[in-house]
């Protein structure tokens, strides 16, 4: 559940935080005043409280009482004080808060509330630890987990390499250099093989007196650098900053690729991807069939139930394709048209393919708001090796034609007409 607890015994920071929480996330803020009050809160809401911003000296626990509390309850804890003190400040780390924020005016509470929002995401994103020292490893993993990743580990480069082959969407690479089998350098150069700097970050980290691996590092792909025995907030700003980049990154590239209302890819990306693959299949002489798909009748949805409810049969319909064709390419051609692009298809296997996907969304009832409904799609495919993709394209939306001139509900493949079929719904 996405609420925080603020415990803050000033009216004038409270209002502040308020501000910020409303207005620069999407938590549900629960504000206490004092020790008591937050207790209360929290026995009240304790499994739905997902973190806790909290103030050291309240007017009922003058002493930081509240940060033992909120640790007791396993509630990650970041403490804002306006009075900084480095011996306290170590000694909080050391009992496990995520994070010590001093008062010093907006940017300070809006750093906390971002670090907040920083680690709700975090709870998605994969991290890897590669490093052959036990303790070391456990300390950076240890340090991971507080800010809510999900941590794996490997002890040499080749166990990192076996372990981003099983888990393909690991985000984050942290390697030592001083390694068995594969050392951090090495590691880095042969990933950089595989994946851009946008894909996975990797920071490299290596001992005392060894300043020239940082060059190093960077020189053979890595993002960042730190050198060991480091800081941990030090750690933490680098980790948190390389994550934040790398999502900035794919924002921008979700929105040059994806289509605004259904998040499917769109008609830009699928022509750039389905090029290429159109040229290796041709000259491999693989099969590829292509499919065009049209929602039947979708100017009455909109006619009959307004815009609203024919954008949320859009985003159905986006999502149900996408969930049914995971492996493949699908793409919002404009409209209520998509693309799906089926590289090692046949025709028929693709109309079998299609034909079960189509008998599926169209007895998948659709709830939107107070309206429940039912759609059909047809569907042209083309697995004739044309010149272009476009121009198979062409021959797909021929066949969709045809689809809908037969009836709807229905997939019918390419012009071939002793191997046409068509699949009634
Ligand atoms: N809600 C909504 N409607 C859209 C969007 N894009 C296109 N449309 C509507 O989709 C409708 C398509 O209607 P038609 O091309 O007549 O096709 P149809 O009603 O599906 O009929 P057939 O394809 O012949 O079965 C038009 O009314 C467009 O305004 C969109 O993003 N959202």
């Amino acid at each position: 559940m996405k609420k925080i607890l603020i415990i803050e015994d000033s009216n004038t920071v409270m209002k502040v935080l308020r501000y910020f929480v409303n207005l620069e996330s999407d938590f549900i803020g629960l504000y206490a005043q004092s020790y008591s009050e937050a207790i209360e809160i929290v026995e009240r809401e304790s499994e739905q409280i997902f973190a806790a911003l909290v103030d050291l000296h309240l007017p009922d626990a003058e002493d930081g009482e509240v940060v033992d509390y909120t640790l007791s309850k396993k509630i990650p804890t970041i403490v804002l004080t306006s009075s900084f003190d480095e011996e306290r400040r170590k000694h909080l780390f050391s009992k496990g808060i995520i994070d010590y924020v001093t008062k010093e005016g907006q940017f300070s509470y809006r750093y906390a509330i971002g670090l907040l929002n920083r680690i709700w995401r975090n709870q998605q994103v994969k991290v890897l630890v590669a490093e052959d020292s036990t303790t070391s490893r456990r300390y950076i993993s240890d340090l991971l987990r507080l800010y809510l990743f999900q941590v794996y580990t490997a002890v040499d480069g080749q166990d990192a390499i076996d372990i981003l082959m099983q888990q393909n969407d690991i985000k984050m690479l942290i390697t030592d250099y001083h390694m068995p089998n594969m050392d951090g350098v090495t590691l880095v150069r042969n990933l950089r093989n595989k994946y851009e700097k946008s894909d996975l970050v990797i920071i490299g980290l290596s001992g005392q007196g060894e300043e020239a691996l940082s060059a190093k590092f960077i020189k053979n792909g890595a993002n960042d650098f730190l050198h060991k025995p480091f800081n941990r907030e030090e750690f933490q700003c680098r980790v948190m900053h390389n994550i934040e980049a790398m999502e900035h990154l794919e924002q921008a590239r979700n929105v040059a690729n994806r289509d605004f209302l259904t998040g499917a890819y769109n008609r830009r990306y699928f022509f750039t991807n389905a090029s290429c693959v159109h040229k290796q299949a041709k000259t491999e002489s693989s099969p590829l069939a292509v499919a065009v798909l049209d929602i039947d009748f979708f100017k009455k949805i909109n006619d009959n139930y307004g815009h609203d409810v024919g954008d949320g049969v859009l985003k159905f319909f986006s999502k149900a394709l996408n969930d049914a064709l995971e492996r493949f390419l699908v793409a919002r051609a404009g409209g209520e048209e998509f693309f799906v692009l089926m590289p090692g298809l046949s025709n028929q296997q693709a109309c079998t393919l299609m034909d079960k996907v189509r008998e599926l969304i169209s007895k998948s009832p659709i709830e939107i708001g107070q309206n429940t409904l039912t759609i059909s799609f047809s569907t042209g495919i083309s697995n004739l090796y044309m010149d272009s993709i476009d121009a198979q394209l062409k021959v797909a939306d021929q066949a969709l034609y045809r689809a809908k001139e037969s009836g709807r509900n229905c997939v019918v493949g390419d012009v071939i007409e002793h191997e046409e079929m068509v699949a009634d719904g």
